[in-house]
């Protein structure tokens, strides 16, 4: 995999035009586009029909589903014919949801003779710390959990997960190679961590074992998001 290839950019924008124009300015200095609840809530799915057509980028869709299995599998199967690369689900949603999700994104890209989406189990969020799990009744680290819910996912045939950077080294000892790690609270030195805790370098979360970096404010809040995007991609070895 080239560098670039490596990160998705986060487009966490209401508007079409913004997000078409933030989409051509890093074209060919990332790998895709991530496009999340901000946007669709806004825009649907024809604002990503709008957005994918204007860039020609893989699309990260990034709904974090999370629901009883017979509705998250019919969201699956709405969603199909955008023909995401990658779609996300909340691992918290138990095995038979995540099984869900994965049967119904293998059943309906055959109906529909579409690419299979790749599902995403969404396992700890990157914006809770140790303390925040506990005040939600989850008293273990964050590592166990994100673990604990990498093995439900992997057994439940998801064909990745989202954790932060600072889980990634250890997940990888246990699960295979094609297991996708997407990771975001990816923080260069000089960019802001705002609501993110557990983050990292994107260098070091490579390093780590990262496949795919998601990277939003600190190349689309920069003065200049292209020019953030190549000190990025130099970071990665581009
Ligand atoms: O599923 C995600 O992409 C996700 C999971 C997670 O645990 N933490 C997390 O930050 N994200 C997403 O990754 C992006 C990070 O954006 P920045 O913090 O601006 O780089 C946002 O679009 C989040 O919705």
């Amino acid at each position: 995999m080239r560098p670039t290839d490596r990160v998705f950019v986060a487009l966490d924008m209401p508007e079409i035009e913004g997000a078409k124009a933030m989409a051509a300015q890093v074209a060919g200095l990332v790998g895709g586009v991530k496009l999340g609840l901000e946007f669709f809530m806004a825009q649907g799915p024809a604002g990503i029909r709008d957005v994918i057509a204007a860039g020609d980028l893989p699309l990260f869709l990034d709904l974090k589903l999370h629901d009883i299995p017979n509705t998250v599998a019919g969201a699956v199967r709405s969603v199909a014919p955008l023909a995401p690369k990658f779609l996300t689900i909340h691992a918290g949603g138990g095995p038979a949801m995540i099984r869900a999700a994965a049967d119904a994104a293998r059943e309906e890209a055959e109906r529909l003779g579409v690419p299979r989406m790749r599902i995403l189990a969404v396992t700890v969020l990157t914006s809770l710390s140790d303390e925040d799990l506990a005040a939600v009744g989850q008293a273990v680290p964050a590592a166990d959990q994100v673990r604990r819910l990498a093995q439900v996912a992997h057994a439940n045939g998801a064909d990745g997960i989202v954790c932060s950077p600072a889980e990634v080294a250890l997940l990888r000892r246990d699960l295979p190679a094609d297991f996708t790690l997407m990771v975001p609270g990816i923080r260069p030195t000089w960019a802001a961590a705002n609501d993110q805790k557990r983050v990292m370098g994107p260098r070091d979360a490579v390093a780590a074992g990262a496949d795919h970096l998601v990277i939003g404010r600190p190349i689309t809040a920069d003065a200049d998001p292209a020019a953030a995007a190549r000190r990025i991609a130099e970071e990665l070895g581009a």
